[in-house]
């Protein structure tokens, strides 16, 4: 099944078009998870657990994976997620030269374990260098664009001898390079003219819109110019996955003050994860008022 048919029916099961982001840096892990085999499996479990009924997609950063026990991390939880029903993005914003670029590729491919669906690439070494991800027909290749960090304006924005600014240069190729209706378009909800801008000229490709949350982007925005016939994804990372860092503060202060576990249960472990799942649901809703 192609990734966007996928895509679009999770979206409908789950009336949601959030994308959770599992970016589970270490040293933000609870204490709940930090002595478990694999802590970052056990914090993603424990987190899609929390979160699975209100997300459209998975999204981890390949970043937060790239060492042995990381990768061994990353496959039990595209696995976990799959058991859920919800698809996954690998945000590895790949991009490199034919050879290498097709053994990067091999990634998507289901041979070495569970693989993820889709995956974020660098379009800044042309279309040879995309080529072996755009061939996987059914995985979703989804084409930096305007990215939604402060340094995004120092290249993206350049105006070529066209005319076109170097990002709207891109997003035409990425709908040249769409013969199999596999590509999307990542454009940071920090951006949101750019957004609108971008969304008139590319009318049916759907849009990863990461940057509402912890960067503070626009969520309407986001919603209103992302969505391409319904489908896409507005991402959140760190504003779901570490909501419960207060609640884990609190749980350290309580500790401290009446011994672990009080009677009312206040400051649990299981608190951390139950704010990810409110978090989620929250940003769901908000979500959902632009649809
Ligand atoms: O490709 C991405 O997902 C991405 C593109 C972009 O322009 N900006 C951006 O923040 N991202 C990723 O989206 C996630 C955002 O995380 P939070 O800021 O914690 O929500 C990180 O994994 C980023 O690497």
């Amino acid at each position: 099944m192609h990734f966007f048919d996928r895509l679009h029916d999770r979206i409908v099961a789950a009336d949601s078009v959030v994308s959770v982001g599992l970016d589970p840096d270490p040293d933000r892990l609870p204490e709940a998870v930090q002595d478990a085999d694999l802590p970052r499996w056990q914090f993603n479990r424990r987190i899609i657990d929390a979160t699975h009924e209100h997300a459209a997609c998975y999204k981890p950063n390949a970043a937060f994976y790239e060492d042995p026990d990381g990768w061994r991390a990353l496959r039990e939880t595209i696995a976990y997620a799959h058991g859920k029903d919800v698809p996954v993005l690998l945000d590895a914003k790949r991009g490199d030269i034919g050879n290498t670029a097709r053994q990067y590729a091999t990634i998507l491919d289901e041979d070495h374990g569970p693989a993820a669906d889709a995956i974020t690439v660098n379009p800044f070494l042309g279309r040879d260098s995309l080529e072996p991800f755009l061939q996987h027909e059914d995985k979703g290749v989804f084409v930096l664009g305007r990215t939604s960090n402060p340094g995004g304006a120092d290249l993206q924005d350049l105006e070529l001898a066209s005319g076109e600014k170097l990002y709207e240069r891109v997003v035409h190729l990425a709908d040249r390079w769409n013969d199999n209706g596999n590509v999307g378009l990542v454009v940071g909800a920090t951006a949101p003219e750019e957004l609108e801008e971008i969304r008139e000229l590319v009318p049916d490709i759907p849009f990863l819109v990461p940057g509402v949350g912890a960067q503070g982007g626009d969520a309407e925005a986001a919603v209103e110019y992302g969505l391409a016939d319904g489908v896409g994804l507005v991402n959140s990372s760190r504003g779901i996955i570490f909501a419960g860092e207060d609640s884990e503060a609190r749980r350290a202060s309580d500790s401290r003050a009446t011994g672990p576990g009080d009677a009312a249960g206040r400051g649990s472990p299981e608190q951390f994860f139950e704010a990810a799942g409110q978090s989620a649901k929250r940003l769901k809703a908000q979500l959902n008022q632009y649809r």
